[in-house]
């Protein structure tokens, strides 16, 4: 293969320059020969010409430089002597100067001067002669360029094998470059960078060490020359003043030299080691990093007493800078891939990790025939942390939640965050239905314990959903799956719970994704509708208020029930935009109703955890928009639910009395479903308690709760509440409630909810006979 020309070394260039030149110099010769026909002269020219031009070639493709041009300088003296002979001395002009130039490079051109110098004064002697060249003469100028060549050819060896020690250096940095290019591991290239310390200064051996974790003390990373009870002895070496030769190096960031061990402080505690191992003299160089901390230290040691010279520094010092450029790569590289592989907050492995570790436990698990179960934990109220405390708080649950669940599981098993508050474990060492029902109920009571965040206890359950390989995937994506619709249906079934996965949950989580898409489309395209159901004073059937109830009309699944979809948009958080929609809607029809119909009329929305986060700014606002579209505050009637109030946010009854203050009155909801019902009632005053339909209902059947109910209607008179009986369906009912001192009812016996035309129409009726429902 030819090599390019600007790749070729300086010898070769001149000797390819030189023999071209010569046979450019002489071919003239060789053509004017030939013309002539001058048999005896070709044959001379010939050789010469043919001998330089086999020169070149052969330089030209194999780079043999050496080989060529002693072949070079052997043709040419005998072309020489043969040419003298033959033809007479006028070739020795042209001849000498291409044999110096056969003997190696720049000084070439010198001795050709000189040599060409030689030659002129001899023919200019020899003048009257020179037809009869003697052969002393000859031999005498044939000795001196010999001894000039002799001379330059030492010299340049000379030279060339500087070179050529350069160019082993250059290869040996090259090659623990390519090493470390290639991601290499560290112990490789810290083995190469100390062969190649050991080759370049004969007679040494080497090790180098580097500044563990702590940054306090060196670990011993290579080393292969020196004896292992040496290894061992320096295998942890403090980082100090006066310790050993690398401690004192590495803590003050200079060189150290030790000329003799036996008897230097430092190296007291290794000394008769060192005589066992036979080192006599060290020295140790710091790796200073780029930042300017040391980050290791490289040891050479001699066995006889010895002090470095300056180009032995001078080598060490590229080795140094090499194991540099190494551990720090090797430190970037760590990051690199611990970035890649873990969660930068809690640390655990990350979804990346995860499917590697997962791969392995099922490759495991199927090789011993064996099951592995598999948990998709998910905190249960978590987006409350984030919201209301902030997410620095959230990152500290999260941080600790993970820790939590380190602490609860097998060293085995694996634990990784997939993101947000969504855990993965697999129970990789842990088989049995027993056991994971206890560690899955270990999990849940850990992590409901208080979290306590700016010395407040914040509480926060979390919902498992377990599923088992082989029996529930096969493969990773359908684990997961699986155990995270278990998780899901562990949260619809009240949270802080585990629930294993079955095969119809497949199609219920099928169902379930696509009415969220359903759910997605119908808030763009609008396809709800409100419907209002009256509330009436029980004695006359008046209309005293009424309740706005929401309506989806599916395009292709007909009229879905709010009890189906509301639970779902509270979960991913639709519902507030379907309650902005529901206010709008609310707020303009109740205007536009008090000013043509019913001058008091007042309409109730109902209200969802989701919209009191935040401090509850969402419905503040609507306070704002009711003064800003003129509606007066009593036009509406905010319903909350008892769960609302039974964590007992302080956000929460805030903003409720803020909204209150403004004259927007509050409707309890449900009321006696939740499990402190009458707690909160002391704390907070409510303008309406809506008894649930549930004791409605039974109050015919069962006495209790008849007596419940005449009960709560005592007590909230007592605290100046009004009530409303939700879900009256027979007269009974109404006569029972009437009997207790209810005044005020709502249910299918009164009236059903009403579209929009249906309730206008109740109110237009009302107006004009002063009568009821
Ligand atoms: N956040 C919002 N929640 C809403 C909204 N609209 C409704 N809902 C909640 O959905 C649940 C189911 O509501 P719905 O199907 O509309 O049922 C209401 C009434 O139709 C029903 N009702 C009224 N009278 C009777 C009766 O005599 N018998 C009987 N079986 N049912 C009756 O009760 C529901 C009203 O309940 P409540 O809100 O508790 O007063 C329900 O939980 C709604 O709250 C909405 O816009 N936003």
């Amino acid at each position: 293969m030819t090599v390019k020309m600007e790749n070729r070394s300086i010898e070769e260039k001149i000797l390819l320059g030189v023999t071209a030149a010569a046979i450019f110099i002489l071919s003239p010769f060789l053509i004017k020969s030939i013309l002539e026909y001058n048999k005896l002269r070709i044959l001379v020219d010939l050789v010469a010409v043919g001998g330089i031009s086999i020169i070149f070639i052969g330089v030209w493709f194999t780079s043999k430089v050496k080989l060529f041009s002693g072949l070079f300088a052997i043709i040419a003296h005998v072309n020489i002597l043969f040419g003298i002979y033959i033809v007479g001395s006028d070739l020795i002009f042209w001849l000498f100067p291409i044999i110096i130039a056969s003997f190696y490079l720049l000084p070439t051109v010198i001795a050709c001067v000189l040599n060409g110098l030689l030659i002129s004064i001899a023919g200019v002697l020899t003048y009257q002669h020179f037809e009869h060249f003697s052969l002393p003469l000859i031999m005498a100028s044939f000795v001196v360029t010999g001894i000039f060549s002799l001379i330059f050819s030492i010299f340049m060896q000379r030279k060339n094998r500087q070179l050529l020690e350069k160019d082993k250096i250059n290869q040996l940095r090259n090659n623990i470059l390519e090493l470390i290019a290639s991601s290499s591991k560290l112990s490789k290239v810290l083995s190469a960078v100390v062969e190649g310390i050991e080759n370049e200064l004969p007679g040494t051996m080497c090790s180098i060490s580097l500044v563990d974790d702590t940054g306090s003390q060196l670990r011993l990373a290579a080393g292969p020359s020196l004896p292992e009870f040496y290894k061992e002895a320096v295998d942890v070496i403090p980082i100090a003043k006066g310790v050993g030769s690398c401690g004192e190096a590495a803590s003050l960031g200079k060189r150290v030299l030790v000329t003799d061990i036996a008897t230097h402080p430092n190296r007291a505690p290794w000394a008769k080691l060192a005589h066992k191992a036979q080192l006599v003299s060290c020295w140790s160089e710091p790796i200073i990093s780029h930042h300017g901390t040391t980050i290791g230290t490289i040891a050479i040691y001699f066995k006889t007493l010895a002090t470095p010279t300056e180009n032995e520094f001078d080598l060490v010092e590229q080795f140094v800078n090499l194991t540099r450029i190494a551990i720090e790569r090797d430190k970037a590289d760590t990051i690199i891939w611990h970035q890649a592989n873990f969660d930068n907050l809690t640390q655990l492995p990350n979804r990346h990790l995860l499917h590697e570790h997962l791969s392995i436990a099922i490759d495991n698990a199927e090789r011993d025939k064996k099951q592995l179960v598999i948990a998709m934990l998910d905190l249960d109220n978590f987006k409350d942390v984030n919201d209301s405390l902030g997410h620095a708080a959230g990152d500290r649950v999260l941080i600790e939640c993970a820790s939590r669940i380190k602490n609860s599981i097998r060293k085995n098993d694996i634990v990784a965050r997939l993101g947000g508050d969504e855990f993965i474990i697999a129970f990789v060492g842990t088989t049995s239905a027993e056991d994971i029902d206890k560690i899955g109920q270990k999990l849940l009571t850990t992590l409901a314990q208080p979290y306590v965040i700016e010395h407040k206890n914040f509480y926060c359950t979390a919902s498992i959903g377990l599923a088992c390989y082989p029996n529930d995937g096969l493969t990773i994506d359908a684990l997961m799956t699986n155990a995270d619709q278990a998780m899901y249906l562990a949260k619809t079934r009240g949270r802080n719970s585990i629930h294993y996965f079955t095969e119809n949950m497949s199609t219920d989580f099928l169902k379930r994704m696509e009415l969220i898409d359903d759910l997605r489309t119908a808030v763009e395209q609008k396809q709800f509708h409100l419907v209002y159901q009256p509330i009436v004073d029980l004695h006359t059937h008046r209309i005293a208020k009424a309740e706005a109830l929401i309506r989806w009309q599916h395009p292709q699944k007909g009229l879905i029930s709010p009890m189906e979809f509301i639970p779902i948009a509270e979960e991913i958080g639709l519902i507030v935009e379907i309650s902005e929609w529901i206010f709008t809607q609310v707020s303009q029809q109740v205007h536009e109703w008090r000013q043509r119909h019913c001058a008091d009329l007042s309409i109730s929305i109902n209200t969802s955890p989701v919209q009191y986060r935040n401090e509850g700014k969402l419905v503040k606002a609507w306070a704002d928009s009711l003064l800003a579209q003129g509606i007066p505050y009593e036009a509406i009637s905010i319903e909350i639910t008892e769960h609302l109030l039974m964590d007992n946010q302080v956000e929460v009854v805030e903003a409720l009395e803020t909204l209150r203050q403004q004259g927007i009155t509050i409707s309890i909801d449900d009321f006696g479903t939740g499990y402190c019902s009458f707690s909160y009632l002391k704390n907070f005053a409510f303008d309406y308690l809506k008894i649930d339909q549930s004791f409605v209902q039974n109050m015919s059947i069962d006495n209790n709760d008849a007596a419940l109910c005449e009960a709560i209607i005592m007590m909230a008179g007592k605290l100046n509440m009004q009530v409303i009986a939700e879900g009256i369906e027979t007269e009974e009912q109404k006569q029972l409630l009437i009997d207790a001192g209810c005044t005020l009812g709502q249910g299918y016996l009164l009236a059903k909810p009403l579209s929009v035309m249906d309730f206008e129409q109740l109110l237009i009726k009302q107006n004009q006979s002063g009568s009821t429902t």
